[in-house]
Formats: C-alpha cells, structure tokens, sequence
C-alpha cells in the first residue's frame, strides 16, 4: 500500500490553505483521485473521504470540509482556557497533546484511501518547525510508523521580494524547515499576482532563483552600515547552502497549481505508482488462472 502526504508549512497568511483549496479543486476538476479512491466520481465525497487534513487549531473557515480535523481531538479554545496560555502558547499546547495522541491521527488517517495524496495544512507559526521539534516529529510519525512518503511545501509570500532583508529572512526560515523537517522540500514563493506587474522575468528570476551574492548589494543599502558584516555573513550562509530555489504560485490559477502538483508527485513518487494503471478499468485479475 502506498501513502503520499505534502505537508503544507509557511509563515501565517502567506496562502497555505488558499493552497490547499486550489490543490484540492485541481485534483477534483482533474478527477484523478476519483479513480484511485473508490473508482467513483462524486462531487465532495472525495473530501469527506480523504485529502485534506486540518492541523490548524484556529482554522475556522475552510473552503472544503476536511477528513481530519485536529479540532476534533482539541480546540485552540480549550487549550487556552484550560492552561491559561495565549493563543501561541495555546497552539503549541494543541501540538504537544496532538503529539501525546498520536493513536487519533493513527485512527483518523485509517481509511484514507490508496494512493490518495493527503493535503496537510498547517498552522503559520514557523516555531513549530524551527524552534522546537514538533512538526519534525509529527513528520517522522507519518513516515515511519504509517509509512507515508511525504514531502513539505514551503510557502513564503512573493511581496518579501520587496523588501530585501525580509526576502533574506524568509530565504533563511525555509532553510530552517528544510533542514529541521529532514523530508524532501519544495519552496514556493507565493502570490505571484501581486508581484508580476512590479518587476521583470530577469528581475524576478533573481529571487526565484536566488544568487544572495548579487542581492547583497541592494540589501546594503538598505540597511545600516552597522549591519554590513552581518549581512554578508547570512548571505554566505545562504550561499553555502546553495540550496534555496522557488517555484512560483498564483493559487487562482489552474496551471500554476497544476506545475507545483507535479513537483510534489515527483517529490513523493505518487506518479511512479501511477503509472501502470489503467485508470478507467475496474480492478481486474490478470493472472493466469492456476490448473489443477
Ligand atoms: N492575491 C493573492 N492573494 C492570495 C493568494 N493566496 C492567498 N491569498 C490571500 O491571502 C490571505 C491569507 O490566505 P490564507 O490561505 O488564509 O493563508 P494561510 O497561510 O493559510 O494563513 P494562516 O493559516 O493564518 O497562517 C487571504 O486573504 C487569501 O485570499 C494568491 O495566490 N494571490
Ligand atoms: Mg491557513
């Protein structure tokens, strides 16, 4: 049996469940999982019965109703009443008591169908994945005891390309999940439609694909000559690393989110599976039958 899950990380607002739902309509409007769920098609049923999982506590809307739904083992609310936290505190309290009942999630994910890829749309607070090792935990749990093959996409907001120092920052937090999170990474630089009319292919392309070196130079003006020598030193950082590139996402539109889909099925090997299939043919037995 295989499993595939993209668990989708980013700082808060920079579009993870606008992601998610756009990854969750594509997937529909394609009807690939219709197929691989229960060689069925019906509108929404495919939801009910796998893909998108909630770990936000707080999330209250969603544009499709989730199969998993960490509010259901325990609400932000609670968490905050009951320990008398604030809503960080409360979050990290929700995480930590999702960690200790791992057998919910074990239970929730049970039925999710073969071969399903299972959207995970996380909350935007980045320490849960760069300060303490909550979601590398919760990431090796699906990899190794429900055997997921499983991948991060990492979203930072397309207009930190405007200021600099924030694109550095970014840059830097994504390689801190990168590493923290120890599962294949693609990072995406969202919102892109807030940005296209603003600066040329070329100029984009040096954020997309980013040689620090280069932005150095405007980030020094940017910033107090005090900070200089600091500069230099995240840059080199980033640079030793060469390891931070950035797919570009509009959620609103089809092909976008259709490019960013085949990177994770590559990233996680759904396409591999699929391949041999036969998509339209009910499930058939092409042994040889056995003479007695
Ligand atoms: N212009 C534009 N806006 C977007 C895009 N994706 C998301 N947004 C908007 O950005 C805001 C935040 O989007 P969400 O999807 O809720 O972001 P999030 O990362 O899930 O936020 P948190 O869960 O609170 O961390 C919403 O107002 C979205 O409509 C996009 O591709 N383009
Ligand atoms: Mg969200």
């Amino acid at each position: 049996m295989s499993r595939f899950g993209v668990l989708v990380v980013g700082p808060a607002g920079c579009g993870k469940s606008t992601f998610c739902a756009a990854l969750i309509s594509h997937i529909a409007n394609t009807k690939r999982s219709c197929i691989l769920l229960h060689h069925s098609w019906v509108p929404g049923k495919l939801i009910r019965e796998g893909l998108y999982v909630n770990l936000d506590p707080a999330a209250t809307e969603f544009e499709y109703e989730p199969a998993v739904d960490i509010k259901d083992l325990i609400t932000l609310e609670d968490a905050m009443e009951e320990m008398g936290l604030g809503p960080n505190g409360g979050l990290m309290a929700c995480f930590e008591f999702l960690m200790e009942n791992l057998d919910w999630l074990d239970s929730s994910l049970d039925d999710i169908g073969e071969d399903t890829l299972v959207i995970f749309d996380c909350p935007g607070q980045i320490e849960l994945y760069t300060h303490v090792p909550i979601l590398p935990n919760l990431a090796k749990h699906l990899t190794g005891h429900l055997q997921f093959s499983l991948a991060a996409s990492y979203l930072l907001e397309s207009t930190f390309v405007i200021d600099k120092s924030k694109f550095f920052a970014g840059t830097l937090s994504a390689m801190s999940a990168m590493i923290m999170l120890e599962i294949p990474h693609i990072n995406i630089m969202s919102k892109m439609d807030l940005v296209k009319g603003q600066f040329s292919k070329r100029e984009l392309k040096r954020f997309l694909d980013p040689d620090p070196g280069i932005i150095l130079g405007d980030v020094h003006k940017e910033t107090n000559p005090k900070f200089h020598r600091l500069n230099e030193c995240v840059v080199g950082l980033i640079d030793d690393f060469s390891m931070v590139q950035f797919l570009q996402l509009e959620s609103q539109d089809e092909d976008s989110v259709q490019g960013i889909l085949s990177y994770i099925d590559d990233c996680v090997g759904w396409s591999e599976v699929q391949e041999p299939q036969i998509r339209d043919e009910p499930d058939m037995d092409y042994t040889e039958p056995v003479e007695d």
